[in-house]
């Protein structure tokens, strides 16, 4: 089964909480996506508009685990801080840690992001840090203390679906070990199920479920296409060929009279 620092997931599926049309149809959401692990900001407004102790209750009776983040902290400082309340408010050593660099693109800082995760995994913290497929700062964090690794596929929110999979496949080559989670910028399932093919562990997503038409039928179809993609990898896929192969083999030769 597997696990993030020593705790079993059932699910590999990580869903986002924010931009849902209401409370209702995020608890529904998660629900149908069967998740055991949901990432909550502690920044930004949420479902329906709650914010704050509301949304935070409302997150804490989804009887599932809560993984805060950092979104929009833009300095080692400010996501330090943010992890620190996030501590104190879900009572969990978890962080997804997020250290935007960019202002376009949310590309992370990936300086500052391995910054930040030394001091967090020095201070006890199980960090998730979101970070790009480079295989130098993906060294880098590991030598930090981090136990996970959460690469993009695209910009955050972008719903553009994997742009690099040579990079994504050198990372599953490179941390056979480590489990690999793809965070954002995943758009359709068909996404989601092409990176559990290559052999990602999990997949994190928020917007192309909050900001489906509908979010519950589109959890359920990100459910089903983890599962399938999860189960090809396990099956050993074949890899393109340039020439055609028969797939009904041919012996001897029919005569027609
Ligand atoms: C909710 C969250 O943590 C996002 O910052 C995350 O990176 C998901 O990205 P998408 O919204 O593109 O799925």
């Amino acid at each position: 089964m597997l696990e993030f620092y020593g705790t079993p997931v059932a699910s590999r599926l990580l869903l986002g909480t924010s931009r849902y049309p209401s409370p209702v149809i995020l608890a529904d959401a998660v629900q149908a996506s069967g998740s055991d692990v949901v990432t909550v900001s502690l920044r930004r407004e949420t479902a329906g508009g709650k914010s704050g102790g509301a949304f935070f209750d409302l997150i804490r009776s989804l009887g599932v685990r809560i993984l805060p983040n950092t979104a929009g902290c833009h300095s080692v400082s400010e996501a330090v801080l943010t992890a620190k309340m996030a501590r104190e408010v879900f009572a969990t050593d978890w962080i997804k840690l997020e250290v935007i660099g960019h202002h376009d693109t949310l590309q992370p800082d990936v300086f500052a992001l391995v910054e930040a995760a030394r001091i967090l995994s020095d201070d006890g913290f199980r960090v998730f840090p979101y970070t790009t497929d480079d295989l130098v700062v993906a060294e880098r964090l590991l030598d930090a203390g981090c136990q996970v690794l959460m690469p993009w596929c695209a910009p955050i929110g972008s719903a553009a679906g994997p742009q690099n999979v040579p990079a994504l496949r050198a990372m599953r080559h490179h941390f056979p070990d480590v489990p690999l989670i793809v965070d954002a910028g995943i758009g359709r399932p068909s996404h989601a199920c092409r990176v559990m093919e290559l052999g990602f562990d999990a997949v994190l997503l928020n917007t192309a479920v909050a900001g489906a038409g509908d979010p519950v039928v589109m959890a359920s179809a990100f459910a089903s296409a983890i599962t399938a993609g999860r189960d090809a990898y396990l099956a050993d896929p074949l890899e393109p060929r340039d020439m055609a192969v028969p797939s009904t083999p041919v012996i001897g030769k029919a005569v027609f009279a």
